[in-house]
């Protein structure tokens, strides 16, 4: 074996065939079963676009009312997890929270061990219903607040931010929270799906593999940019009291330090595009909005500034984690609360793709190239 044939990190790497997505950095494209996600973005909801990921197809006006009625039927903090998340300390970070209440529930779910395309998709759905309300109650406990029950009369994202904060967010809110979960439900074989196809490849079952996805999530490499954009900005200082040229300023001060200092800057960056996320328009569109609404100019500043000054050195742009970061801290979201909210648009697509591996299985076992010492004996 040469070193040609190591492919460190599986860079280039066409591991199977996928119908979920399409990923395509010529055309800086992403469509998920054909439809370009901006599309998407702008016209659905993402309860339409959960449906659409898991069965190829966008639901009809009926299909979507069963839908919608079972998801509003299962949001209620299930009395296991509830019981296992009080066990979990308050300084544990909410990633845990999240991997452990997707556990809880497949210990518990009736067909725990059933892997026929039937019960993987009422399992799929579930765990969709399931998880917003781990999320809001986790970020509460964390406030000392009393959890606040689901209200069936509010759709998947509006319900989301009302469990969290207790009151009904306002629609434009609404709005870049349903397009952020839009952007961030499917992206073909990034690493905590391929770590769900490989979970599922042993013929494991559902849970595990999204529990297994959920620590691939974690990473700051991958859906822990999210979290890290906003230690960034915290670490640069967010100032209200700043104009956005005041607040550019400093932050490209800020990135130029960094990069001197040859530190990777989370948000920027991507193993498959490499000439910008096909995705950061329209949530940088998302974060225009909440940052009009909410008026707060020197936080485009801040963003401005790093952008610019990451263009300028190096020429590498903005991935999706990085408009998403400061978009939920203006919602109200605490920092480490964003990845577990990444998880629950990312269940969509983690179980789309563990149906799909199922259906046609092979077991995913690559080769490595031995370098340690040469065959030795005992004695
Ligand atoms: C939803 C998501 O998961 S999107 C990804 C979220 N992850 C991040 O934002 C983490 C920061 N980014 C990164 O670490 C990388 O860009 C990755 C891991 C996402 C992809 O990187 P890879 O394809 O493996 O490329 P690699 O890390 O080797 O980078 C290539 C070069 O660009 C540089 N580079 C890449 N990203 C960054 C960055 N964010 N900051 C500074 N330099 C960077 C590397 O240092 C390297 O430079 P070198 O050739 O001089 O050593
Ligand atoms: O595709 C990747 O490697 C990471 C990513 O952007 C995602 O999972 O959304």
């Amino acid at each position: 074996m040469s070193d040609e044939d190591v492919r460190k990190g599986l860079a280039g790497v066409v591991a199977d065939y996928t119908a979920i997505s399409k990923v395509n950095p010529e055309s800086n494209s992403l469509l998920y079963r054909g439809y370009p996600v901006q599309e998407l973005a702008a016209a659905k909801s993402f309860e339409e676009v959960a449906l659409l990921l898991w069965t190829g197809e966008l639901p009809s006006e009926e299909e979507l009312t069963v839908f919608e009625a079972f998801e509003r039927a299962n949001r209620a903090l299930d009395a296991n997890v509830k019981a296992a998340i009080d066990l979990l300390p308050l300084d544990c970070h909410p990633m845990d929270v999240g991997r452990t209440a997707v556990s809880v529930l497949g210990a518990n779910h009736a067909l725990a061990e059933d892997s026929s395309p039937e019960a993987e998709l009422e399992k799929a759905k579930s765990l969709f219903a399931h998880f917003p309300a781990v999320v809001a109650y986790d970020q509460r406990r964390r406030r000392s607040l009393a959890p606040v029950a689901p209200r069936d009369d509010l759709d998947y994202s509006q319900n989301f931010l009302w469990m969290a904060f207790g009151e009904e967010a306002a629609p434009e809110v609404v709005d870049a929270f349903r397009v952020s979960m839009v952007l961030y439900a499917e992206h073909s074989f990034n690493a905590s799906t391929f770590t769900a196809r490989v979970i599922t490849s042993t013929l494991s079952d559902l849970h595990s593999a999204v529990t297994g996805a959920i620590g691939a999530l974690k990473g700051p490499l991958h859906g822990g940019a999210n979290e890290a954009v906003m230690h960034t900005f915290d670490e640069i200082g967010i100032r209200k009291e700043e104009t956005r040229e005041e607040a550019a300023a400093r932050a490209k001060a800020w990135m130029e330090d960094a990069l001197a200092k040859k530190k990777k800057v989370m948000g920027f960056g991507h193993r498959v595009y490499k000439n910008g996320d096909s995705r950061v328009p329209t949530m940088k569109g998302a974060l225009d909005k909440m940052i009009a609404y909410f008026d707060r100019p020197e936080m485009l500043g801040l963003y401005d500034g790093l952008e610019q000054a990451m263009q300028e050195a190096k020429a590498i742009k903005p991935n999706l984690d990085y408009p998403a970061g400061p978009t939920y801290h203006l919602m109200g979201f605490d920092t480490d609360m964003f990845t577990p909210i990444f998880i629950a648009s990312r269940i969509t697509g983690w179980t789309a793709h563990i149906m799909e591996q199922r259906a046609a299985n092979a077991l995913i076992r690559p080769l490595s190239a031995y370098n340690g010492v040469d065959e030795r004996h005992l004695g």
